[in-house]
């Protein structure tokens, strides 16, 4: 059974029918890429998975946590990189930390080894005692990925986990991700980016309109990044978001010069 299981999952904000029937399941072992145009509903879906919000219908479980029922059960055990998160900007990212190891019930010395390990690993050590709101967005997102992984979680949920890094945390961050998962653990990420997705993810999942259109093994891990088993994953992708029938995408005609 999988570490993340949706099952129908369907959220509407008014009369915009954001999710509808959207359904996968994440094994332990793999990297899942969920991708999809504009507006297909990823956010939504990643908020039910992380209790921001509450289904009209379907099941969603993290780690078998249901996440609208358990909230703090589900963050203490499950590693959240969450949209344009940032850490709060009147701590600093020391504070920051063992104030996420104090909600996650861990010890203070297990923290503070921690701390050491993922600021050097990610190259914010110089920066454990200065306030957020002084460090620039690709210092705040490695905080956050810090934070998510602090504990050594079974499953992580992230999005765009390269949002605002440099090319060589990028590249350590991806081999990080891909060793992770190996290692017997669930990672789900919401991404635009298809070159990575075909990088670093061993299944993906496609979505357009609320739904998930079509679901992929990919061939290798961190390989040369385009095989499928039927073509690129570009291909795959626009084979099933048609600007002509999926909501929101645009016309480039539209805005040639
Ligand atoms: N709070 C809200 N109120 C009303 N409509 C919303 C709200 N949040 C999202 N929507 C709508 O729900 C649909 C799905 O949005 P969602 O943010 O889940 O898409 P997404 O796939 O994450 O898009 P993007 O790739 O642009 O981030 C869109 O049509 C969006 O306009």
């Amino acid at each position: 059974m999988g570490a993340i299981r949706v099952a129908g999952l369907t959220k509407s904000y008014g009369d915009v029918q954001a999710v509808d029937g959207m359904t996968f399941e994440v094994d332990r072992g793999d990297v899942f890429g969920f991708l999809g145009p504009n507006g297909a509903g990823k956010t939504t879906t990643l908020r039910a998975l992380t209790g921001q919000l509450r289904p009209d219908a379907g099941d969603v479980r993290v780690l078998d946590c249901d996440p609208v029922a358990e909230p703090i059960e589900t963050r203490r055990r499950v590693g959240i990189v969450p949209e344009r998160g940032s850490p709060p900007s009147f701590l600093t990212p020391r504070e920051y930390l063992e104030f996420v190891g104090d909600v996650r019930d861990l010890e203070s010395d297990y923290v503070r080894e921690r701390t050491e390990l993922w600021s050097d690993r990610l190259g914010f050590c110089g920066k454990l005692d200065t306030l957020h709101t002084d460090l620039s967005r690709g210092q705040q997102q490695k905080v956050m990925i810090a934070q998510a992984f602090l504990h050594e979680p079974d499953a992580v949920l992230i999005d765009e986990p390269l949002a605002n890094l440099d090319p060589l945390v990028q590249e350590q961050v991806k081999r990080f991700l891909v060793a992770y998962a190996a290692d017997d653990n669930a990672v789900f990420v919401s991404t635009h980016n298809i070159d990575v997705a075909a990088e670093i993810c061993t299944r993906v999942g496609i979505v357009a309109d609320g739904r998930l259109v079509t679901e992929r093994t990919l061939e290798d891990g961190l390989g040369d990044g385009d095989g499928t088993e039927e073509g690129s994953l570009l291909e795959v992708f626009l084979e099933h978001v048609d600007p002509t029938e999926t909501r929101d995408v645009p016309s480039l005609e539209r805005v040639a010069p």
